[in-house]
């Protein structure tokens, strides 16, 4: 039973036909000032509607929420979807206890408020039936009404919905035959909730049946007609329909409906107490200037209806509607105007299904403007919390095609189907096994017990050294963390070993006590030879000082479950065992326990470093779209490019976060350099000014607003003007995570753009292969393969393989020694190529600067990009792109009889031995792969060696 009306302005007046009026807005200010409520007590608006371009307009489009933003932001950091949630839900809650007493009035006929579910569901059954469940409970008022479209995903949805007691608005309804389903599913779901004993009066739903968009889209093609119509009868038909056709569509919709409740079948529900669902009319704001304001109110008055009025249409029939029951007038009128349109040619059908794939990008596009809005207020709140991103780009073209790449994110969704782990984002193989490190950080957040405890353990045990055992992604991020935090105060010194060369392992350990220091044994697989034998070699050291038992209980591990080294550890008694994720990595685990548990150890707040992590995880969300992505939009960047040649990404880093790019390097090499193509990180290069570079390099400043280097700022600024360049401000060292978590997104993004595996590392197996065949053949012949160098002079040697050879003793000329061969190797460098210096020598300061030394001298010889590896750590990080990426390498591996060697506990061969097959498989697989590469054996005095060395290249150049 309808109440009484007793008001008397038009829109009062509806409802004596009939018709609820439904407002079609939604805005803070409207709620907060009691506006909304004045409407509600004056009898004017039922209920009230929303959608995201709604939405999109209140929170984009005025301050009213820009204080609320502000605060939530300020208490907790969350991502651009959780903000936008937090905002509309509180107004859906709040318009919905101001709309409960009309709910409850008309015993839940009106009084209702909707919410749309994301757009971006929209394709799919189940996520939109989470989405609604999970909206519906957050929302918690009986008197909403979950928003689903009218698509072929979204019926069964509807369906679903209802049969569970689920208020449902139904949109982008346009036509009688998607009407027809929608009908059905409702009845269907209804009969089901009656079966389960649901209260069946207490479910309510809308079709929301568009009417304007049908007159813009129809109209438009009538005009185009008549542009072309010669006849001017038929030019008469045709000026007779504009304006006329969503108004017969609505009328002749409200004939099916009236049909379909009159059915045996509905009023065996009726009996139970079923409400019918009533056709709402949406879109009832006229676009076209020339028709009256208040036309798609006037024209649609009848029993059982709804309309729901944007604010502007509501104000002028207010003032100047006239009320009367027009539904039901002229339906042969309006069925023959169906008729006449087709007779003219136009199908409204294709129109409606048309009219229905553009509602659902329209209200996605509005999202996309929503959460960009809401990203750019939540960064605007982190301040300098949140690292930045700028780019500039050289040449329009560039900009055209990063941007079209960013679009192309954005427009297939594809950052969400990367947080869904689909898998055909990049080759379709087992991708998908492999993203457990989205998640990461926030169930490190939810575990940090235990880091806690171990950060407590370790300060109260008082070691002065922890050294950590291990290679690549196990080492790589610990040694950044301590290369930019340094030592923390009352904690131990934090060491990183990663390198089998006798003297480096010399030179730690008479760094340390051992006897004082914790060991750390890191490796996920557990099967890596480095770290094992590091193992062996410090256990043994340390149980013939204090015995088994009591040096077990000084070493860590850190391992996926399962794996050969928890076996280990198990049986050596250690302290403790901390587990990594199978699904993750080893180059993407620095914020798994790989990174934290060393982290820990050191004395790093590793609450902060993760809640820091844990914004860019919030900034890379699926939810926030591609332009406003920080890591989508640097893997654009980084995967066009590649397109364009520009493959040598150059990273130039503030000396505070200078090791950052060691682990960068194995991200980007390891995970794009494959299938002959991929990225080629430049770390560690000295900066330049543009003459000394060629077009195939991208330059990444990772800088330290607080303390940049005012050399590099300058000549980065002269660079900007011929390269492209990539800025990344890095306010505080604790924002590292930030970088581990962005750069993974972009690498994922590149990988998906260069259609490669970014998480599998193919090539770097086949020197392992090598390596193992070598020093399994030295434990039982005590020797390795012997070998004929190419040439020897000066206690120096060349060696390669005979394709190598032949190339180089046909280019040599006449000067055939070392200084020829070298000249002739380095002659082979072209434009696009780059130079790899591959040192299997101590890693150490000395000869890091004279390596570096001979690197500039070849980049600024040849003009190509140059790197530096130190073996076997390189083999773990962008050995993998030197042999499986493009074959744009040259390589001089240098290699050094060991002036003192050490024996590996248990075995033959010793850590000199394991070098030597290290080097020696890397670059049988270097020449199998038909790389151009030479290697130049220094003799036992490497420090004489290299200055030879860089005497000779030196000379080269002149
Ligand atoms: O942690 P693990 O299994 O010892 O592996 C160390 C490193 O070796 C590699 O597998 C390459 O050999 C890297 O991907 C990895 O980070
Ligand atoms: O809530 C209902 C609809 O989303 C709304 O009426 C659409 O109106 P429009 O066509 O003016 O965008």
């Amino acid at each position: 039973m309808l109440p009484t009306p007793t008001a008397s302005n038009p829109l009062q007046e509806l409802q004596h036909y009939g018709q609820s009026v439904w407002l079609d807005y939604i805005r803070r200010s409207s709620i907060v000032s009691g506006e909304l409520q004045d409407m509600v007590t004056a009898g004017e608006i039922w209920g009230v509607t929303s959608n995201p371009a709604i939405f999109e307009k209140a929170i984009a489009g005025s301050t009213d929420y820009d204080d609320a933003l502000r605060s939530l932001e300020a208490d907790r950091d969350r991502d651009a979807i959780s903000l936008y949630e937090q905002l509309a839900i509180f107004d859906i809650q709040a318009t919905a206890d101001i709309l409960r007493p009309i709910y409850d009035r008309t015993n839940y006929r009106d009084g209702y408020v909707s919410l749309e579910v994301s757009p971006y569901l929209a394709n799919d059954t189940e996520q939109t039936l989470q989405e609604a469940h999970r909206l519906w409970l957050a929302v918690d008022r009986p008197n909403l009404m979950i928003k689903v479209p009218a698509n072929p995903a979204g019926i069964p949805a509807i369906q679903q919905l209802i049969s569970e007691g689920i208020n449902v608005n139904v949109t982008l309804l346009f036509n009688c035959t998607a009407y027809e389903l929608v009908a059905e599913a409702y009845i269907s779901g209804l009969e089901t909730y009656a079966d389960n004993g649901g209260d069946l009066s207490r479910v309510a739903s809308v079709a929301s049946f568009f009417v304007s968009r049908i007159d813009t889209a129809v109209d438009n093609l009538i005009m185009d007609r008549l542009k072309i119509s010669t006849n001017p009868q038929q030019q008469d038909l045709l000026k007779s329909l504009l304006g006329k056709v969503a108004i017969s569509n609505a009328k002749v919709a409200y004939q099916s409906y009236l049909a379909l409740y009159l059915s045996e079948r509905w009023l065996r529900l009726a009996a139970h107490g079923a409400q019918p669902q009533r056709l709402l009319w949406a879109s009832t704001g006229t676009k076209n200037p020339h028709q009256s304001e208040v036309l798609y109110v006037e024209e649609l008055i009848g029993v059982d209806t709804v309309n729901t009025i944007p604010p502007a249409t509501l104000a002028a029939f207010r003032d100047r509607g006239k009320p009367a029951a027009t539904l039901t007038q002229d339906v042969n009128a309006a069925r023959e105007v169906l008729l006449n349109l087709h007779q003219v040619g136009i199908s409204l059908s294709l129109v409606t299904d048309r009219l229905l794939v553009e509602g659902m990008q329209l209200f996605e596009n509005a999202f996309d403007r929503l959460l960009i809005a809401v990203e750019q207020n939540r960064e605007a709140v982190l301040g300098d919390a949140i690292d930045r991103l700028t780019y500039k780009l050289p040449n329009e073209a560039m900009t055209v095609a990063v941007a079209a790449a960013i679009q192309d994110w954005q427009t297939t969704g594809k950052i969400r189907r990367l947080w869904a782990q689909d898998a055909s984002l990049w080759t379709g193989a087992d991708e998908n096994l492999w993203l457990g490190w989205l998640g990461i950080t926030e169930d490190q957040l939810a575990h940090l017990d235990r880091l806690k405890q171990l950060a407590q353990e370790v300060r109260e045990l008082q070691y002065t050294h922890v050294l950590l055992l291990g290679m690549g992604g196990s080492s790589l991020c610990p040694e950044v963390l301590k290369l930019t935090f340094g030592n923390v105060t009352g904690f131990p010194e934090l060491l990183v070993l990663d390198s089998t060369d006798p003297a480096q392992i010399h030179t730690i350990e008479r760094q340390i006590d051992i006897t004082k220091t914790l060991f750390i044994v890191s490796s996920k697989s557990g099967s890596t030879l480095e770290p094992n034998i590091f193992k062996q070699y410090f256990f043994d050291r340390l149980q013939k000082l204090v015995g088994a038992a009591a040096a077990g209980n000084r070493f860590i591990a850190i391992t996926d479950p399962g794996s050969k080294l928890q076996q280990v550890a198990e049986n050596s008694h250690f302290r403790h065992i901390f587990y990594g994720l199978p699904s993750i990595g080893g180059r993407y685990s620095a914020l798994s326990n790989f990174g934290m548990v060393p982290a820990a150890v050191m004395g790093l707040d590793v609450e902060r470093f993760l809640d820091r992590a844990a914004e860019m995880v919030h900034s890379c969300a699926p939810s926030v779209p591609a332009s406003a992505n920080p890591g989508v939009v640097l893997g654009c960047i980084l995967g066009t490019l590649v397109n364009w040649g520009i493959d040598k990404v150059t990273l130039i880093t503030s000396p505070g976060i200078a090791d950052l790019g060691a682990w960068l390097e194995q991200l980007l090499a390891e995970s794009t350099g494959k299938e002959g193509k991929g990225l080629i990180p430049i770390d560690r290069e000295p900066l330049d000014l543009p003459y000394a570079y060629r077009s195939d390099r991208l330059f990444v400043y990772l800088r330290s607003p607080s303390a940049p280097d005012e050399r590099q700022e300058m000549k980065i600024d002269i660079l900007e003007r011929d390269y492209p360049v990539v800025r990344i401000d890095i306010s505080d060292a604790y924002q590292l995570g930030q970088e581990f978590f962005r750069w993974e997104i972009a690498t994922a993004v590149a990988g998906s753009i260069l259609g490669i595996h970014p998480f599998d590392q193919p090539d770097v197996e086949a020197s392992k292969l090598v390596t193992r065949e070598l020093t399994a053949a030295y434990e039982t012949t005590g020797t390795l393969p012997d070998e004929t160098p190419l040439l020897v002079e000066a206690g120096m040697q060349l060696f390669t393989d005979a394709h190598n050879a032949a190339v180089l003793d046909e280019i040599v000329g006449t000067d055939r020694s070392i200084a020829g061969y070298l000249r002739a190797h380095l002659n082979r460098l072209q434009a696009g190529d780059y130079f790899a210096l591959l040192a299997y020598i101590e890693m150490n300061q000395a000869n890091e600067d004279r390596l570096q030394e001979v690197r500039v001298t070849v980049r600024n010889y040849k003009r190509v990009a140059t790197c530096l590896g130190f073996g076997p750590r390189f083999l773990h990080s962008t050995g993998q792109a030197y042999k499986g990426g493009s074959n744009s390498g040259v390589f001089l591996q240098i290699t050094c009889d060991d002036a003192i060697d050490l024996p590996v506990p248990g075995q033959n061969y010793t850590f000199g031995i394991v070098k030597a097959a290290q080097a020696r498989g890397d670059f049988q697989v270097l020449a199998e792969r038909e790389r151009r590469a030479l290697r130049v054996h220094l003799g036992t005095d490497v420090a004489a060696g290299l200055t030879a060395l860089q005497k000779i290249v030196r000379e080269l150049v002149k």
